[in-house]
């Protein structure tokens, strides 16, 4: 009696790699005919359908429409055709068995209830590069797949695999039929370790594109399916404007890996022969090559001896449970018998030709996994993944390096960060200190000569506020960052700030608070002259001003307080050794501090604009020892001349702390020199 297996190889279009398949699937049903203990009674009748992508499930149901009927289905190859045909035959009560197809998404049992395969879903080989991953410190990885649900599914799995190492999916890129901006942005995105998801003629194109684009050499790691033909860079110029030699470029050291569906121990299992006697069968078949597409030759001669087992499991539990059916009656409405075969197929295991086969809770296998390495235009297994024990083994030393070093995952990222010098701080500090000594000795003059006249008419207090505001602008200079000092910081930022416009008020408040005073005297009338400029008044005036920019900074830093933020300079990359160095420096930041400086500044302008004109005013008073108006001219036009110097150099030199803080604190210490020293020394030289 015979018993018909609908059969789906693809053989035509992009996969003829059914044709051979087919070919020695029939040496697998010969062989399953010619056991007596199998089926007696019975002969097994595998048919040939073409069940390449595009013609999709057509040959299954040309198979279902014509008698007699089928009992089950071997393949189909592709899992964008095994998906609808398992769907499908759930419908027609056929349990399914393919021999290649292996999209993650057939395992779902919901979905494909009667569905098999003598293959493990591509996701078996997510815990052996996770493994190698963690071999070589390896935690970062771009990802590049097609839109199937074979490679999206991977990708996925790929990515939760990363979340729980808690490791960084740097790009996940999806592939179009030009890829080349999915290699562009994988380069942008510094992407080492690439993981790869696709059909042979697309890997083409991409590994084309790797090469036109420089992804490849030492420094990259590609990780691919090994479903993918040995020799699928024969295809190059066929499909890709690139040669077979510039492919194998690209794919030099790269890692392909998955089952190798090789029995190694290489027992005689249930067929009776050797892995290696049917390879020898195969290859003197194909005159001593390996047609493209024969990566899953073990696999599909053993989906053939699944079928027989598990039609004979079924005729048995017929016969035991006293049925008169028999495996001849099987209709497509029968889900009794459906069921029975299904669970039948469950329960089968058998030494096949790839190993033990026995058919986990998902309906594949759960094989080693190999490491594979492309050499020359050759793979070698370099180690072995053990899932049942999750270790890794090496073969032979492991994988060679062409770099002759492990590549690491991303650039090696050297922050270089910068602090201003201990000798130019040192300098500079000097400097202001002086600056301080030269203020320390002003006011004590003032001090020893507050009885003389003329220093009694230049207003010697006032003059005092004049120093005590210079004093505060040296200080700014001692607020630096310096390596491991103690005045830089937030804090830093804070008083840097406070130092230098607190003092450039009272300083230049005092100065023109002793303009006004002179401004008064000329045009007020003598009754109404000692209330109008008292010590008080003169000292009111800079408080106010004090206390307008203190106003201002404690706004600021309430609502918006400085953070000493990192910023990152360009990089530059050093040669030869995949090493970036970025120079990093430590930056007084406040999102809105724009517009408080903003305010500092015209509250200084508006300062600075009024004792222009008071002293333009007085120009024409004639006692030098009550009238500073020429004296506080030449010091506005200086330190207007040298906040213009200083903003415009400071914005230059943005990014060179040594420089910025240098050239920024030389304008501070001249500027304050050049007011003291003008409005003190002729007092002295007087
Ligand atoms: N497993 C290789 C063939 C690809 C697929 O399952 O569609």
């Amino acid at each position: 009696v015979n018993l018909t297996i609908s059969g789906l190889f693809p053989t035509t279009s992009v996969s003829s790699k059914g044709t051979h398949i087919h070919q020695f699937c029939q040496l697998s049903v010969e062989g399953v005919n010619q056991n007596k203990e199998l089926l007696p009674g019975y002969n097994v009748n595998l048919l040939n359908g073409d069940s390449a992508v595009r013609p999709g499930i057509d040959a299954m149901y040309k198979h279902l429409y014509e008698p007699p009927t089928k009992l089950m289905i071997v393949g189909p190859s592709c899992s964008s055709v095994s998906q609808p045909v398992a769907e499908a035959a759930v419908l027609w009560n056929l349990t399914v068995v393919s021999y290649s197809a292996t999209s993650p998404a057939l395992s779902d049992r919901e979905r494909y209830p009667r569905f098999f395969r003598t293959v493990a879903p591509d996701t078996c080989v997510i815990p052996a590069r996770r493994a190698m991953m963690e071999y070589y410190g390896w935690n970062k990885i771009g990802t590049i797949h097609e839109t199937y649900e074979i490679f999206t599914a991977v990708t996925d799995e790929i990515n939760q695999m990363m979340s729980e190492q808690n490791w960084t999916i740097i790009t996940t890129e999806v592939m179009t039929n030009k890829p080349a901006d999915q290699i562009a942005n994988l380069i942008k995105a510094d992407a080492r370790i690439i993981m790869a998801g696709f059909y042979i003629n697309p890997g083409l194109l991409l590994m084309c594109e790797a090469y036109k684009q420089g992804l490849y050499g030492d420094h990259i790691v590609w990780f691919f399916m090994n479903w993918v033909d040995t020799d699928w860079v024969n295809k190059a110029e066929e499909v890709t404007s690139c040669t077979k030699e510039q492919l194998l470029e690209v794919l030099q050291g790269n890692f392909f890996t998955g089952p190798t569906f090789v029995n190694e121990q290489n027992t005689r299992g249930i067929a009776g022969i050797t892995t290696k006697e049917f390879d020898d069968m195969y290859y003197a078949h194909f005159n001593n090559t390996m047609p493209f597409g024969s990566t899953y030759r073990m696999p599909a001669y053993d989906s053939v001896w699944a079928v027989a087992l598990a039609l004979n499991k079924t005729l048995t539990k017929l016969i035991e449970s006293g049925s008169s059916k028999r495996l001849e009656d099987f209709q497509y409405s029968d889900i009794e018998m459906a069921d029975m075969i299904t669970e039948s197929m469950k329960e089968v295991e058998f030494e096949g030709l790839e190993g033990y086969v026995k058919f986990d809770e998902s309906g594949g296998v759960t094989p080693n996994v190999a490491i594979e390495q492309q050499r020359g235009d050759e793979r070698i297994i370099v180690g072995w993944y053990y899932p049942a024990t999750d270790t890794l083994e090496w073969v032979d030393g492991g994988p060679e390096w062409p770099g002759g070093k492990v590549p690491s995952d991303s650039s090696i990222i050297v922050i270089d960060q910068m602090f201003v010098s201990d000798k130019l701080y040192a300098a500079l500090c000097l400097f202001a200190s002086l600056g301080i000594l030269q203020c320390v000795g002003f006011l004590i003059f003032n001090v020893i000569f507050r009885t003389r006249r003329v220093i009694k008419m230049s207003s010697p207090n006032i003059n005092n506020i004049v120093l005590l505001g210079c004093v505060l602008c040296y200080s700014t200079v001692f607020f630096a960052d310096v390596e491991n000092s103690r005045l830089s910081g937030e804090g830093s930022c804070v008083i840097r700030l406070c130092t230098f416009v607190i003092g450039f008020s009272t300083a230049f408040g005092a100065l023109f608070s002793k303009t006004w005073r002179v401004h008064t005297i000329l045009t007020t009338s003598a009754k109404n002259l000692k209330k109008n400029v008292r010590f008080r008044h003169l000292v009111m005036m800079v408080l106010t001003l004090v206390c307008v920019d203190s106003l201002i900074i404690i706004i600021w830093q309430t609502v918006d307080g400085y953070t000493v933020e990192q910023r990152n300079l360009t990089a530059t990359e050093i040669p030869d050794t995949d090493t970036i160095i970025i120079p990093q420096i430590n930056n007084c930041s406040s999102s809105y501090g724009l517009y408080f400086t903003g305010a500092l500044y015209v509250v200084q302008g508006l300062v600075m604009a009024f004792g222009a004109f008071l002293s333009w005013e007085t120009r024409k008073v004639q006692v030098d020892a009550l009238n500073d108006s020429k004296l506080i001219a030449m010091c506005i036009y200086n330190v207007a001349l040298l906040s213009c110097l200083g903003a415009a150099i400071n914005f230059v030199l943005d990014g060179d702390v040594n420089s910025s803080y240098g050239f920024v604190s030389g304008i501070i210490i001249s500027g304050t020199l050049i007011t003291s020293t003008i409005v003190f020394v002729p007092k002295v030289r007087f």
